[in-house]
């Protein structure tokens, strides 16, 4: 599929990450083909899309000059042939992984770079699911992805130079920066996050401080832009549960195994801000 505005990137998975992601590639004016499995989750993304690109261009996050990029929602892999790059950004969850990554190497062209934005799956676990591992590398968009500028980029031992260096321009065109870190299970950014989102959960079960409590003690006292708490609402608590969960089979390492607190709430369905309540009320779902 092409769009009316010429060569796309292609967005697998239209959640939080790929919406985010999805603006940010049109407010800097390339088209996006967006594919889920949920028909649903595209009706939902297509309004949140919308909602993002004017909350980016108020924030000075989109650039003035340029015409916003066309999105294109569908079902079909298939319509990401032509693509000038691939961004998976599915549920964490190895097969579910391994499922959308093959199937789109084969409809995409040969060299075209393959960006995983796994939060903890090593690069080279999920290249084994491509025919041509060297076209995958990570990277690792931070969420809210449409206002964050820094992104770690993941290099797996067998990502070829080339993609590291078209995801390098494809970032650079879109106005982001990258860090560049050996591939290993959570990377940098998970491996010191989740666990300290994991502790503050179970600070709350255990009843030693209240969401808020907890939040205001982490701002207040040692310069956090946002609480541990409102941060794990944001990320979504059924992703940093699969997360902590990837981290955990991965290392051994017992405080990356999801706290009950944690599992609790996504048994009760409170995932957090998409979900409209996690460890606050949000009034209303909003992806
Ligand atoms: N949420 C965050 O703050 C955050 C930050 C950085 C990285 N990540 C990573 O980004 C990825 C996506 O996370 P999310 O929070 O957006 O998850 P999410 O649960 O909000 O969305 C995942 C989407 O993937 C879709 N999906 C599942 N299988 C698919 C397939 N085969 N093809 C197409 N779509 C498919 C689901 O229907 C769902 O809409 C995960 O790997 C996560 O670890 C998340």
């Amino acid at each position: 599929m092409t769009t009316r505005s010429g060569k796309h990137l292609a967005v697998l998975g239209a959640g939080v990450m790929g919406v985010g992601i999805t603006t940010t590639a049109l407010a800097h004016g390339l088209p996006v083909v967006l594919v889920d499995v949920d028909r649903a989750a595209l009706d939902r993304a297509r309004t949140e899309v919308a909602h993002q690109l004017r909350h980016a261009a108020l924030m000075g996050a989109a650039p003035a000059d340029r015409a916003p990029g066309e999105v294109v929602t569908t079902t079909s892999v298939r319509d990401a042939a032509g693509a000038v790059a691939v961004v998976e950004a599915v549920t964490e969850r190895l097969d579910a992984k391994v499922g959308a990554l093959g199937a789109v190497a084969d409809v995409v062209d040969p060299g075209t770079p393959l960006i995983t934005n796994t939060s903890g799956i090593p690069v080279d676990v999920l290249a084994d699911a491509v025919p041509r591992p060297g076209e995958l590398v990570g990277a690792h968009f931070m969420n809210p992805a449409y206002l964050i500028d820094l992104v770690e980029v993941v290099r797996g031992p067998r990502t070829a130079d080339d993609a590291v260096a078209r995801l390098e321009a494809l970032l650079g065109s879109l106005g982001r920066r990258a860090v560049v870190v050996r591939d290993s299970p959570g990377f940098v950014t998970s491996r010191l996050l989740h666990p300290l989102l994991n502790d503050a959960a179970r600070l709350v079960g255990e009843g030693v401080a209240t969401a808020e409590q907890v939040d205001d003690l982490m701002r207040g006292c040692l310069g956090h832009r946002t609480g541990p708490l409102r941060t794990a609402d944001l990320i979504g608590l059924d992703n940093l549960v699969d997360s902590l969960a990837a981290l955990h089979e991965r290392t051994g390492v017992e405080s990356y195994r999801p706290g009950e607190a944690l599992l609790e709430k996504v048994r009760q369905g409170h995932l957090g801000r998409k979900s409209g309540r996690g460890f606050y009320d949000y009034g209303e779902s909003r992806s």
